[in-house]
């Protein structure tokens, strides 16, 4: 686990398209502030700025397919957005000590760009994006990761209800089901190198209900911020 001199209350909600990290990020923040905890929320790609043209071109494919745009390149992208997105809007509750809750972070990356490199190249790309976001761009390492894990064909089935079958509004992510398939081996990779706690979300091919996998989250959750030091403005 890479552990910057910036570690932060930041929790985040990963997963691969698919897997219910809007769902889950949207219970969490209830129950946490239901409980006293208010909490921030933040979600990447911040489609609502302009800081993420480069990644709507990016996922349009209009810099190239999959296969052409560079990893580091397509990967720098979304750190941008995030650079900028942390610059105009939320350091400020960060750096007072507010709980932040973040759907996708630095860590998309390693899920979703890290696996187009062989796997021999894992570790060496992990190390260069905890160096890259955290250390010399200086934004937040998150305290917690909260991974969903899903699986691919699962995901994709409740993609396909998403899109109603409409194969057009899929972006270059979405529209390869080999890369879907694919990135939970980078996903599970990247959760064990950087210590992130996995989710158990399906039986099989069956999701299990979101009710009870928020109860796992809470669960995880709880635990290590009985571990942390509250902000006053929690109200503890
Ligand atoms: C935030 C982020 C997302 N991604 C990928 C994950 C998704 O495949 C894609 C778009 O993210 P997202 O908007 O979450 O997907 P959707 O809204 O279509 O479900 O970008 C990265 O590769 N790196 C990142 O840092």
């Amino acid at each position: 686990m890479p552990k910057s001199s910036n570690t932060s209350r930041l929790i985040v909600i990963e997963g691969l398209d698919g897997s219910g990290k809007a769902t889950q990020a949207g219970l969490l923040a209830e129950s946490l502030t239901a409980a006293g905890t208010p909490v921030r929320r933040i979600s990447f790609p911040d489609y609502a700025h302009k800081s993420s043209i480069p990644v709507q071109m990016y996922l349009n494919g209009e810099i190239g397919s999959l296969e052409e745009v560079n990893v580091y390149a397509a990967s720098t992208f979304y750190s941008i957005d995030r650079y900028i997105s942390y610059q105009t809007d939320w350091s400020r509750d960060c750096k007072e000590g507010r709980l932040i809750l973040a759907d996708r972070y630095t860590t998309s990356n390693a899920c979703h760009q890290m696996v187009k490199l062989p796997q021999k190249e894992w570790d060496g790309y992990l190390d260069w994006l905890a160096d890259l976001e955290y250390t010399r761009m200086g934004l937040p390492e998150p305290g917690l990761v909260i991974y969903l894990d899903m699986d691919p064909n699962t995901s994709r089935r409740l993609l396909e209800k998403r899109y109603g079958g409409d194969e057009s509004r899929k972006d270059l992510h979405e529209a390869n089901l080999f890369y879907l398939l694919s990135c939970r081996g980078a996903a599970l990779y990247a959760a064990e190198h950087w210590g992130w706690k996995v989710i158990r979300c399906c039986d099989g091919s069956d999701p299990y209900p979101p009710e009870q996998i928020h109860q796992a989250v809470l669960a995880e959750a709880e635990a290590w911020l009985s571990c942390q030091h509250p902000a006053e403005s929690d109200g503890f």
